[in-house]
């Protein structure tokens, strides 16, 4: 489970650059859960990853994993329970070390084994194993540094590598935009299957309102820093991209979608 409870975050407080980024959100997200996040630029929507992961600290406001307050906890000691991928896939692994030691690194995360016993055997052969189950060739170039990789290919192992530690929450923050539209339906796609195989509790951030409903079963859009709208079950599975628009619009006062952030495709 993860909440967010009346969380309140401002940049820059008392000075002329103030920025109210978070107003008093509310969500809460039952494990295994995945949720889509929408909204337009500036909505918010890093912020609350941010929150979650432990990069933002919140004026105000309470955020929980499971049953535990982890509010003033560091990021450091909340990667153990928050994995994370980011929109440019260099940011989430290590260019200079090979697919092999990045896994491995991702693996000891959190975790009292070293980095040296998750290099063993039978922990590489595991490695091989989930490398090979993407279908995209990469077990057979372990030992190939990560800097070699495309950018589909380094996020499609940053979501393997997400679920290799122990982690149970996995914040995507628009981790398809930067990719080719092809590479992006690959990724999308394998993030809604190892969500599921993993169980993980979701919230994923998203440009194109296509995706937002397409993946996950539920769908969150932020508007200035407030939730305004959470939807799920029927009214979500009958909802068409279009009247997702139209919603968008009646929250900006009838404003046109000319707004780089919400892609309608
Ligand atoms: N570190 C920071 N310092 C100052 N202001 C910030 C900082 N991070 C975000 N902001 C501001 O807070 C507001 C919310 O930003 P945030 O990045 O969360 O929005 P977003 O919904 O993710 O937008 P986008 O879709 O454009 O990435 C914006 O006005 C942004 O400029």
């Amino acid at each position: 489970m993860i909440a967010a409870e009346n969380l309140h975050v401002t940049f820059n407080p008392g000075t002329p650059l103030e920025r109210k980024a978070l107003r008093g959100i509310n969500v809460t997200l039952h494990d295994g859960e995945f949720v889509t996040v929408i909204g337009s630029n500036g909505a918010g929507k890093s912020t609350l990853l941010g929150a979650i992961a432990g990069d933002v600290t919140p004026q105000k406001g309470v955020i929980r994993v499971g049953a535990d307050d982890v509010t003033r906890e560091k990021p450091s000691a909340r990667a153990k329970r928050v994995a994370r991928v980011f929109q440019d896939p260099l940011a989430g692994s290590c260019a200079d070390l090979s697919i092999e030691e990045n896994l491995a690194l991702a693996a000891a995360r959190g975790s009292r084994r070293g980095f040296g016993l998750a290099l063993q055997a039978s922990r590489r052969a595991k490695f091989r194993d989930r490398v090979a189950e993407l279908g995209l060739g990469l077990e057979n170039r372990m030992g190939d540094r990560m800097g070699l990789l495309s950018g589909g290919q380094r996020q499609a192992l940053s979501l393997v590598m997400a679920t290799l530690a122990e982690a149970k929450v996995l914040l995507l923050d628009e981790h398809t935009a930067a990719l080719d539209p092809g590479m992006a339906e690959f990724v999308a796609n394998l993030t809604e299957k190892l969500v599921k195989q993993h169980g993980l509790t979701t919230l994923m951030v998203t440009h194109s309102m296509r995706q937002a409903l397409d993946h996950g079963t539920r769908t969150v859009m932020l508007h200035e820093g407030q939730v305004v709208l959470d939807i799920a079950g029927d009214r979500r599975h009958t909802m068409k991209v279009d009247d997702l628009v139209e919603m968008f619009r009646k929250v900006r006062g009838g404003a046109e979608l000319d707004d780089d952030a919400l892609r309608i495709g």
